[in-house]
């Protein structure tokens, strides 16, 4: 059966996703931004995502290709970056998990052509 065979691909973005989540250790990324705590929040960002939206999404095969799921790491990053000022953790968090992020997802880009 299909869901039984061990499919390539999505063990290939489990593990890019599990890998960019690790740099998360304050776990700032790991859940949707709670609407209730911060009203205004859709004011500024309109489309949120959150490393467990991705989780869904990977799992629902969602994404077509690492860079689909590049793409909504970007998307995260950039929520936060314009939600949070410059001054704030938050913010100084997602400086840091965009560098990180970005040698993880060029290593695996890499990875994926020598061996794809
Ligand atoms: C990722 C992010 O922007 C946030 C994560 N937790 C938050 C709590 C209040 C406002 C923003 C956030």
């Amino acid at each position: 059966v299909m869901e039984l065979q061990l499919t390539p691909a999505l063990m290939l973005q489990r593990s890019i996703l599990d890998q960019l989540q690790e740099k998360d250790s304050a776990e700032i990324f790991a859940q949707p931004v709670d609407l209730k705590e911060v009203p205004d929040y859709l004011e500024f960002v309109s489309q949120p995502m959150d490393f467990s939206t991705m989780r869904s999404k990977l799992e629902a095969h969602k994404y077509r290709s690492i860079l689909d799921l590049e793409a909504d790491f970007n998307l995260m990053i950039a929520n936060c970056l314009l939600y949070n000022a410059k001054d704030t953790v938050f913010h100084r968090a997602a400086v840091r998990l965009r560098e990180l992020g970005g040698a993880i997802l060029r290593h695996a880009q890499r990875q994926a052509q020598n061996t794809g």
